[in-house]
């Protein structure tokens, strides 16, 4: 096959970017009324502006006969159908049955997913009810108050971030606790402030093998039955959400409270599983059903809008133009909205365990860039300290801005000012400010010619650099959902271009083990230390330091 920078696609792509030398995206504005409007698009409540980045027709054409040459279209369709496109570990990649309203059944191995899927829905929508009313009760007649959800990765991520983005939705009356890392200074702060007769422990993890989730429960479990609990009061107090139903039972966990999902969703893709249960206990059924009709939108936009007006297409086409072609390394996320300032981390994982590969296809060394570093912070913070980089540092990152249009229960002064911020930086980064400008600026400064001259030299800003805005009226649940959709679907756009398998993570399968047998030789204390020299140092520090 091909290399992919070897097709005609790659190699006209390159050409159009060196022909972009000595352009700027200032004069494009002044030279066409219209740019603004033709570059913007929109689906399910999100207004996308792309008019702010490096391109013009022909080379939006270009992008779209690369994703043709590549058949992002053929390989979309394949994941919604059910095939095995995780070829590495033999698994379909169905986070979107999860979501599906269509009312049509959903293959896997010829067995369709959807009546488990919908069984378990309802399970969640029983459950809420109860907890909610009251109904079920901890082991002393109490009504549950907090829920603790223990989970990692995208067991945590997904649910916690999801949760906080929609606080103007929360459910009052519970209370809602994240534990991810197995230091213990977090579940030891989380447990310190709780009573454990009002407590529901709710463990995610869909291997039921991760070491920071397990030691967690076990350490929630340990300080329930200290604090009066007994081992048959458990069941009120502990449920779980797992793949691997054997395991939770072999754990501990009653049967009832096990909420299943499956092996055809990733970690990074499973917050509309059962894994999203603590966004349904933080915020009623009817909104978290709202979150999942919201990615359903986004899917069905994903499958059915023309390349030129698909969000996910877009701006997965526009991120292979800056990493493959500009040699950009990074992409920062800015949210103008406090409740939205996780998503970039939850896009961290979301897009640079996705895409963060090596190789190609079956066995293919890749000789291009893939996944760039996902970052970012909710503005207008970053404005006061990173920004400086991207206005005048010497790499490229282009940027996403997000921001609602209109926030419940806030201030209209605050709100005009954080969206002036963040418009005002989108127009910064584009036209910047000519060396002509900013030596007339410091006219009548008193300056001599020379210094001047200096500071004028300082003082400009290329300007030129690339970035998305994306408006929507408010951040509701289903408006959440299709933005997380969206960034799915841009991730998976990515990877089928480039040709890497999204849905696997071996590094970070490496990491899992490698931390377990250096933990042996921690606590076997006397075992011989046959790693290399620096990390047989390090356990050997470790070990004076615990004697
Ligand atoms: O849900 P679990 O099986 O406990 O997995 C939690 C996390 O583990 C690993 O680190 C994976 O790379 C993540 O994708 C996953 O979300």
């Amino acid at each position: 096959m091909t290399s992919l920078t070897q097709t005609d696609n790659w190699q006209q792509l390159q050409s159009l970017a060196q022909g972009l030398n000595g352009q700027h995206m200032r004069d494009w504005f002044k030279q066409d009324d219209t740019r603004a409007q033709r570059y913007t698009s929109q689906a399910c409540g999100i207004e996308l502006d792309y008019s702010k980045n490096l391109i013009n027709d022909e080379i939006l054409a270009a992008l779209y006969g690369l994703a043709e040459a590549r058949q992002v279209s053929a390989k979309r369709d394949a994941m919604f159908a059910g095939d095995i496109i995780n070829h590495t570990e033999g698994r379909a990649v169905l986070h979107t049955a999860l979501r599906n309203f269509s009312g049509q059944p959903v293959l896997v191995d010829g067995q369709d997913v959807m009546p488990e899927v919908l069984a378990t829905q309802d399970k969640i929508k029983a459950f809420v009810e109860r907890i909610h009313s009251g109904s079920h009760k901890g082991y002393t007649g109490k009504a549950i108050k907090h829920i603790v959800s223990i989970g990692i990765g995208g067991s945590f991520l997904g649910p916690k971030i999801m949760f906080e983005a929609l606080k103007p939705y929360w459910y009052q009356d519970i209370k809602l606790h994240f534990v991810a890392n197995v230091d213990g200074c977090h579940i030891q702060d989380v447990l310190a402030g709780l009573d454990h007769e009002d407590t529901l422990i709710v463990m995610s993890s869909k291997s039921f093998t991760t070491q920071e989730t397990l030691q967690n429960t076990l350490t929630a479990k340990a300080w329930f039955l200290q604090a009066g609990g007994t081992q048959q009061d458990i069941a009120k107090h502990f449920i779980c959400v797992s793949s691997n139903i054997k395991a939770a039972v072999d754990f501990g966990m009653d049967e009832d409270n096990i909420f299943p999902m499956w092996d055809w969703v990733g970690g990074r893709y499973s917050l509309w599983s059962a894994i999203g249960l603590p966004i349904a206990l933080g915020l009623g059924y009817e909104n978290y059903r709202q979150l999942l009709e919201g990615a359903y939108e986004m899917d069905r936009h994903f499958v059915e809008a023309p390349a030129e007006q698909n969000l996910p297409m877009l701006m997965g086409l526009l991120g292979i133009w800056y990493t493959n072609f500009f040699a950009a390394q990074s992409h920062v996320l800015l949210p103008y909205y406090h409740y939205l300032r996780g998503f970039p981390a939850y896009v961290q994982q979301l897009d640079m365990e996705s895409n963060g590969k090596s190789v190609a296809g079956d066995a293919e060394q890749v000789d291009y860039a893939t996944g760039p570093v996902i970052w970012g912070s909710e503005g207008t913070n970053g404005q006061h300290s990173f920004h400086q980089l991207i206005h005048q540092g010497q790499v490229l990152i282009p940027a996403d801005f997000m921001l609602p249009l209109n926030v419940p229960n806030q201030d209209d002064t605050h709100h005009a000012m954080l969206a002036s911020n963040c418009f005002g930086q989108t127009q910064a980064l584009m036209q910047g400010k000519t060396y002509d400008e900013a030596y007339a600026e410091l006219e009548g400064k008193g300056l001599s010619e020379e210094k001047r001259h200096a500071l004028a030299t300082h003082k400009t800003m290329p300007g030129n650099k690339p970035s998305n805005t994306l408006l929507f009226s408010q951040l509701d649940p289903k408006t959440l959902g299709s933005l997380v959709a969206l960034y799915e679907h841009k991730v998976f756009v990515q990877g089928a271009i480039w040709g890497v398998n999204s849905f696997d993570q071996w590094g970070v399968e490496l990491g899992k083990v490698l931390g377990n047998n250096i933990l042996a030789k921690l606590t076997d204390r006397d075992a011989a230390l046959d790693f290399d020299a620096s990390t047989n140092a390090l356990i050997s520090r470790f070990r004076a330091a615990n004697q």
